[in-house]
C-alpha cells in the first residue's frame, strides 16, 4: 500500500474526481498481478490518469485468505474472498475493487455493481503432476495419474469432474494461494493437483502445468479466467470510466455463464461448472454442469443462442440442469 502525496494530484479534468483513484485487492501475488494488470489497461484508456500519482492500492486481507486447508464449501463459500473488499467499497475506504470473477458471488451487496470485466485469459483447468505420475498424454489426460493416486483439491466441482472419469483417484483438501499449492505437488504430499492455467499464465508458472484439460471434459468454473472490477452503484463517473475498457467478448460470456450459476442457485457443497464461448458469427455457446460430490452423478448440457441473450441462455439451461437432477443434488 503506497499514500498519496498531500496535494501532489490535482483532477485531470473538471469532471473526474481527486485523485488518487483507491484501488481494493487480495493481497495474493496473483491477486496483485490482476490489479497491475487492471491499472495498465485503465491507464492505457485514460492517458490523463499516467504520470500523476492516480492510484493508491489497498491490499485488503480477507476471511477467505485467513482459513487455510478447509474446504470452501465448509467455511461459507465463495463471498468470504469479497465480504471485506466490499465492506472497504460501501465504507468508501476504496473506490473500487479487482476481483477473479470466479470468486464473486452472483449476488452483490445492495449498492455494489460488478462495473466492467477484462479480456478472458484462457478459462481451461491444468493438471499438475509430481512424484509418482507418468508422460502426460493429451488424449486421454488421466492416463499418467496411477492407481489410487491423491489429487489435492478443494474444489467441488474438480472434484467431481475427476471421480467420474476415475473412480480410483483419492482427493485430498488442499488450499491456499498458487505457489503453495505448486509446492505441494512438488514435495510430494500429494500425486497431482488442478489449478486454473489462467492463475498460472499470469504468474509465469505455465511451465507446471502438464495438461490443459479440454473444458467439455473438465468443465472450468463460471468466470474462470475473467478479472472484473466492482464500483459503488451510485458513483457514475468512475462506472462511466469503467465502461470503457469492458471487453465486450467477456461481459457476454460472464453474463450467460453467471445467469446459470444464479439459476442453479447452487449452495457451496453442489458442483457447478460453466463455460461459454462466443463464436466469430456471434453464437453463443454454453455448458453447464451439476454433479455430485463423489462423481457418481455428473449432468452436463449445452446450449447455444445469440449473444445478446447471454443472460436468458443462462438461465434456460440452469433451470434445465436444476429440473433433470436428482433431489439429493439441491437438497
Ligand atoms: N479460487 C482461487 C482462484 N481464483 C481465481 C483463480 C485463477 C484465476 C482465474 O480464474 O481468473 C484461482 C486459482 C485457481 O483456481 O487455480
Amino acid at each position: 500500500m503506497s499514500s498519496a502525496m498531500p496535494g501532489a494530484a490535482s483532477p485531470p479534468h473538471s469532471k473526474m474526481r481527486s485523485l488518487p483513484l483507491r484501488v481494493g485487492t487480495r493481497a495474493s501475488p496473483l491477486a496483485l498481478w490482476q490489479t497491475r494488470h487492471f491499472l495498465e489497461i485503465i491507464v492505457g484508456f485514460c492517458p490523463v490518469l499516467r504520470g500523476v500519482k492516480a492510484f493508491e492500492e489497498h491490499a485488503i486481507r480477507t476471511t477467505g485468505d485467513a482459513i487455510q486447508n478447509r474446504r470452501l464449501s465448509e467455511i461459507g463459500g465463495k463471498g468470504l474472498f469479497a465480504k471485506e473488499i466490499h465492506e472497504a467499497l460501501t465504507d468508501r475506504r476504496v473506490d473500487f475493487a479487482v476481483h477473479s470473477l470466479k470468486d464473486l458471488e452472483t449476488e452483490l451487496p445492495p449498492g455494489i455493481i460488478l462495473a466492467c470485466t477484462l479480456k478472458r485469459e484462457d478459462a481451461r483447468d491444468a493438471l499438475i503432476l509430481g512424484p509418482g505420475c507418468g508422460a502426460p498424454d493429451a488424449g486421454d489426460p488421466y492416463a499418467c495419474l496411477p492407481a489410487g493416486a491423491i489429487v489435492g483439491s478443494s474444489s467441488l466441482r474438480r472434484q467431481s469432474q475427476l471421480l467420474a472419469a476415475r473412480p480410483d483417484l483419492q482427493v485430498v483438501t488442499l488450499r491456499g494461494n498458487v505457489q503453495t499449492r505448486l509446492t505441494a505437488v512438488r514435495d510430494g504430499v500429494v500425486n497431482a493437483s488442478l489449478l486454473a492455467l489462467a492463475g498460472l499464465k499470469r504468474l509465469g508458472l505455465e511451465q507446471e502445468a502438464a495438461l490443459a484439460l479440454d473444458p467439455e471434459a473438465m468443465v472450468p468454473a463460471a468466470g474462470q479466467g475473467i478479472v472484473a472490477i466492482t464500483c459503488r452503484e451510485g458513483d457514475v463517473e468512475l462506472l462511466e470510466l469503467l465502461s470503457g475498457i469492458e471487453d465486450r467478448a467477456a461481459s457476454a460470456v460472464s453474463k450467460a455463464e453467471r445467469a446459470l450459476l444464479a439459476a442453479l442457485d447452487g449452495s457451496c457443497r453442489t458442483p457447478i461448472g460453466g463455460h461459454a464461448r462466443l463464436l466469430p458469427d456471434g453464437t453463443l455457446h454454453l455448458t453447464g454442469l451439476v454433479a455430485r460430490p463423489d462423481g457418481s452423478f455428473v449432468l452436463k448440457r449445452t446450449i447455444h443462442g445469440a449473444a445478446a441473450d447471454a443472460h436468458r441462455l443462462g438461465r434456460c439451461l440452469g433451470d434445465e440442469l436444476r429440473l433433470d437432477s436428482p433431489a439429493d443434488i439441491f437438497a
